[in-house]
């Protein structure tokens, strides 16, 4: 049966906004406070999506979450109207309001873990939505991303959805930005590669020293439980806690696979030698090309400034790959020399095509950030809510929906505006009916 590689980019939502939220992750540090542009970033993201169903990939839609998150704040004591829950959060606690607004989950790398059906003990797609832990603003995430994810894939017989994980940092699961898989077609049963940053209860195992290490060992091993995956399809690799300190904070900021191609810099795993021999003795039908990036062609900082590694392999129809990159990589004189050969190598990557994702950038999410790759044969794929397949129409559709309903800017001062919340919810009720969601979000079941 035929078998494709979907990607489900996250449409960014209408609060998008700076915010310097994520210690650890320098681009979102360094343009904390800074004015965005929701609309444009929206803008952006489309256009990549657009793309992508323009080269004759399937691409889906994930919609964005509800922001602010005012069950939240009322949560943490705030009262009385949603105006007055606003104004009180900006004068008493504007670090948590902003959290509370974060457009984060545009990220969609880190909505979920997905295990296709060919890897799994009962032959259905897995989902275990990222429980985030790690960052206040992204914990606020997992509830209703799993709710859209039953919405889109919603058929028993074919999918399978798992709670997330514990909320509880021991367990703290940053979904597919630290899972990859390696496969023949897309449809073959694949080896899927878990990345961890740190082990919460062995101390004796190394781990990063300024930055946390979001990803546990512990989630790693117990979403490939959750899924059914065997000691034979699975690896678990420690990332260097070295390069988490130096801003690599999910492994998708250092290495990225498809198919028979893993992407990865020299100093992006603990024990490369060994990795590199379990997937090989785990793999034996496929030839892999292992690409490794040296560190005196790109560095960690230009991998980290350029998200050279944050790209997406995508397979054409002709069989051939092709890289889609951040605009930053074009721009580095290192990155861009080293991506210019690589295209000339002997490896299946053939061309490299630069996008404008300046928005998401800016927050330290590159092109790979912006999609979950769902694996499916032509059966599964029938049985998606079809409402959340790009096409022309719908292209055409969120475009529209997007002039009239985002901001041109945001900055700190707007967070407070009661009329962001009304036109935010305004946008997001309009949104579940063009991808026939249903009522997804809290706002809508009251
Ligand atoms: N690498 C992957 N897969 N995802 C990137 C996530 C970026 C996100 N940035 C933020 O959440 C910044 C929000 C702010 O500062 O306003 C994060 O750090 O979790």
């Amino acid at each position: 049966m035929k078998s494709f590689e979907v990607n489900f980019d996250g449409l960014v939502g209408p609060t998008h906004n700076y915010a310097g939220l994520s210690e650890g992750n320098v681009a979102s540090l360094k343009s904390a406070l800074d004015i965005s542009n929701p609309k444009s970033a929206a803008k952006q993201g489309l256009a990549k999506m657009k793309a992508l169903h323009d080269l004759g990939l399937t691409q889906g839609v994930l919609a964005p979450q509800e922001r602010p998150d005012i069950h939240t704040l009322r949560r943490l004591g705030f009262t009385g109207t949603d105006a007055q829950v606003l104004s009180q959060a900006h004068k008493e606690a504007p670090n948590v309001l902003a959290a509370c607004y974060s457009a984060s989950s545009m990220w969609t790398a880190n909505a979920a873990t997905i295990s296709p059906s060919a890897d799994t003990h009962n032959n259905k797609v897995h989902f275990t939505p990222a429980n985030l832990t790690n960052k206040f603003h992204r914990s606020l995430e997992p509830e209703t991303t799993g709710n859209i994810l039953k919405a889109m894939f919603n058929n028993d017989e074919f999918f399978e959805h798992h709670l997330h994980l514990n909320d509880n940092d021991h367990f703290g699961d940053e979904g597919a930005a630290n899972h990859t898989r390696l496969c023949g077609s897309y449809g073959d049963k694949g080896l899927e590669i878990f990345t961890f940053g740190r082990s919460a209860f062995n101390r004796d195992m190394p781990k990063p020293q300024i930055f946390a290490a979001r990803q546990t060992l512990e989630a790693s091993k117990s979403v490939a439980r959750l899924h059914g995956l065997s000691n034979d399809n699975t690896v678990f690799v420690q990332q260097n806690p070295d390069v988490i300190d130096q801003g690599v904070f999910h492994n998708d900021v250092i290495a990225v696979g498809n198919q028979n191609v893993l992407f990865y810099h020299e100093q992006a795993f603990l024990n490369t030698a060994k990795f590199i021999d379990e997937v090989k003795q785990k793999l034996p039908q496929q030839a892999v090309h292992f690409i490794e990036v040296p560190s005196n062609q790109v560095s960690i900082s230009d991998a980290v400034n350029t998200y050279l590694f944050n790209t997406q392999i995508i397979t054409l129809a002709d069989g051939s790959m092709a890289i889609i990159a951040p605009k930053h990589c074009e721009n580095n004189i290192n990155v861009k020399t080293y991506l210019d050969n690589l295209i000339i190598g002997n490896t299946p990557i053939k061309q490299v095509k630069y996008f404008d994702v300046n928005e998401s950038m800016k927050n330290g999410g590159g092109p790979a950030c912006l999609r979950l790759r769902v694996a499916l044969n032509a059966q599964e794929l029938d049985a998606v809510n079809p409402a959340c397949i790009m096409s022309n129409s719908l292209f055409t559709r969120l475009n529209t929906w997007v002039d009239s309903h985002y901001r041109d800017t945001i900055s700190p001062k707007d967070l407070q505006d009661p009329q962001l919340l009304i036109e935010s919810r305004a946008a997001l009720d309009e949104l579940t009916k063009i991808l026939n969601l249903g009522s997804v979000y809290k706002f809508q079941q009251v």
